[in-house]
């Protein structure tokens, strides 16, 4: 499947994480910093998403994911590995809705690339959702790369 890059301006928009685990603890993460407003919908939560929770970084519903939590989310995030939650997810979102499938792509419609900073140039790798430790490896490469064009 062929995806668009685009960087996205995502302040106060509404992202609704799907899960409370680890993979939706590292897209919550990687979230933080763009201001978005992040509701995780889980019966439970990992112990870093219940301190972030904690400290008021995120809202959490404590239930397992129903329509209505998804209404009027711009992106959601798809990451507890529940066949059911998926169903619904593919079933319930409208076709303006973004959806990450992070516990299964083909539910979704737009992927996280594996993304390094340096200063204000960006650098996202994507290899289409075919290898993302491919896309890891490949930004480490090009962030050490950036290092030593720096120090030089
Ligand atoms: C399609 C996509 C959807 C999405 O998540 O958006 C997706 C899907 C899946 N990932 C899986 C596994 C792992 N992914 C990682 C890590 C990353 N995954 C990321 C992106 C994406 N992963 C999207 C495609 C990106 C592209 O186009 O290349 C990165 C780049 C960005 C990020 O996560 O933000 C981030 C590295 C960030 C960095 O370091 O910079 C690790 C950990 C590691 O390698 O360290 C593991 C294995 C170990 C583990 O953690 O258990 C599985 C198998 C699940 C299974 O079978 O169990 C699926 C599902 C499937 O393929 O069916
Ligand atoms: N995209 C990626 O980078 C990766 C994706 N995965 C996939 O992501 C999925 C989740 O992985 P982990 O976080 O490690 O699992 P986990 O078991 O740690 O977390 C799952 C979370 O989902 C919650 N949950 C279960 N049913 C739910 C429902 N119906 N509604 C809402 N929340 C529900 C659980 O309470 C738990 O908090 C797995 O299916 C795995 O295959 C795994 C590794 C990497």
């Amino acid at each position: 499947m062929h995806h668009f890059p685009l960087y996205m301006d995502i302040r106060e928009r509404k992202v609704v994480v799907v899960g409370g685990g680890k993979v939706a603890y590292r897209k919550v993460n990687k979230l933080l910093a763009t201001g978005a407003h992040i509701t995780v919908v889980s019966p439970s939560l990992c112990a870093p998403l219940f301190e972030l929770y904690s400290n008021h970084f995120i809202q959490w519903i404590q239930a397992k994911c129903q329509e209505n939590h998804l209404r009027d989310a711009f992106l959601i995030i798809s990451a507890s590995g529940s066949k059911e939650a998926q169903e619904m997810i593919k079933n319930t979102t409208q076709k303006f809705q973004l959806v990450n499938g992070a516990d299964n792509p083909s539910i979704g419609n737009v992927i996280f690339p594996a993304v390094f900073e340096e200063g204000d140039v960006s650098v996202a790798i994507s290899t289409g959702g075919s290898s993302p430790t491919r896309a890891k490896k490949l930004k480490n490469l090009l962030k050490e790369l950036f290092k030593k064009v720096k120090d030089n």
